[in-house]
C-alpha cells in the first residue's frame, strides 16, 4: 500500500513539476526494450541531480554507473556551453544502449562513455589528466562504493560535490550486522566519508516510485 502511495506523489510531482523530455522518456523505452533493469534514477531523483550540478555550477561530471544513460542524460544538461561528463559503465550491452540514448538526446558531442571496470577505467582517467571534477555521482555496484569514494576524492578539488546513490536498502543499512554485501559496502561508505577530514556529508532517506532508498551527498571542502 505505501508503495503504491509513494508512486502516485511521485506522478504527481513528476508531471507537476518535471517538465516531460522527448529524449528522457526515449531513453527510458530503449531501456526498456532492450531489457536492461528498471533501476535508473526517477523522474524527480533526475531533475534533483540536475539542479544539484547546476546549483553548483558544475563543468566538468563524473558519472560512475550508467546503465541506459537516463541519470546521464538529466547529468548532462545541467553542464553550461564547454561542459563535458564522463560516465563509466561495466556492461557492453548497457554501454550500447546508453551510447545511443545518449546520441539521441544530442549529447554525444559533450559525454564520453567508458567501457570497463570502474576500478580499472578511473586510473586511466587520471594518467590521462581528466578531472578535477566538480560533481560526482556514484551509481554502480554498491560494495566498491568505499574505493568509488576514495576515487572521486582523489580526482576531486575544494568544492566538488559528490552524490552516492541507494545508499538505504529499504533500511538496511541501520543494521551492522547485516551479510548483504551492498549494505556493507554502503556502512564503509559511510564510515569513509565519517572519517574523512576533507569532507563533509549527510544522507537522506527518500520514498517513491523506486521504492525506499535514499542518497548521501558530501561536498569536499580541502
Ligand atoms: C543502478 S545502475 C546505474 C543507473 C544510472 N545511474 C541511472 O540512474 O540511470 C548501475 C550500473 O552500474 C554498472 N556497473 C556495475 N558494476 C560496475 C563496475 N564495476 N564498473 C562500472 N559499472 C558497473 C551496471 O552494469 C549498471 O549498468
Ligand atoms: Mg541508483
Amino acid at each position: 500500500m505505501a508503495e503504491a502511495e509513494w508512486t502516485a506523489v511521485d506522478r504527481y510531482i513528476t508531471d507537476t513539476l518535471v517538465h516531460p523530455d522527448p529524449a528522457l522518456d526515449a531513453a527510458l523505452r530503449a531501456s526498456e526494450e532492450a531489457g536492461l533493469p528498471a533501476i535508473s534514477v526517477s523522474a524527480n531523483q533526475g531533475k534533483l541531480l540536475q539542479l544539484m550540478a547546476r546549483m553548483q555550477g558544475a563543468r566538468n561530471i563524473l558519472e560512475i554507473g550508467t546503465l541506459g544513460g537516463y541519470s546521464t542524460i538529466w547529468l548532462a544538461r545541467a553542464l553550461p556551453r564547454g561542459g563535458r561528463l564522463i560516465t563509466l559503465e561495466s556492461e557492453p550491452k548497457h554501454a550500447e544502449v546508453a551510447r545511443a540514448n545518449i546520441a539521441h538526446a544530442g549529447l554525444a558531442g559533450i559525454v564520453d562513455l567508458s567501457l570497463g571496470r570502474a576500478l580499472d577505467t578511473l586510473p586511466v582517467l587520471e594518467e590521462e589528466g581528466a578531472g578535477p571534477f566538480d560533481f560526482v555521482f556514484i551509481d554502480a555496484d554498491k560494495p566498491s562504493n568505499p574505493d568509488y569514494f576514495a576515487w572521486a576524492l582523489r580526482l576531486s578539488r575544494p568544492g566538488t560535490v559528490i552524490v552516492v546513490d541507494n545508499v538505504v536498502r529499504a533500511g538496511a543499512v541501520a543494521d551492522p550486522d547485516s551479510s548483504d554485501i551492498s549494505v556493507r559496502g554502503v556502512r564503509e561508505l559511510n564510515a569513509l566519508m565519517a572519517a574523512e577530514p576533507r569532507v563533509t556529508a549527510t544522507a537522506i532517506q527518500t520514498v517513491g516510485s523506486k521504492g525506499y532508498d535514499g542518497f548521501a551527498v558530501a561536498l569536499v571542502t580541502e
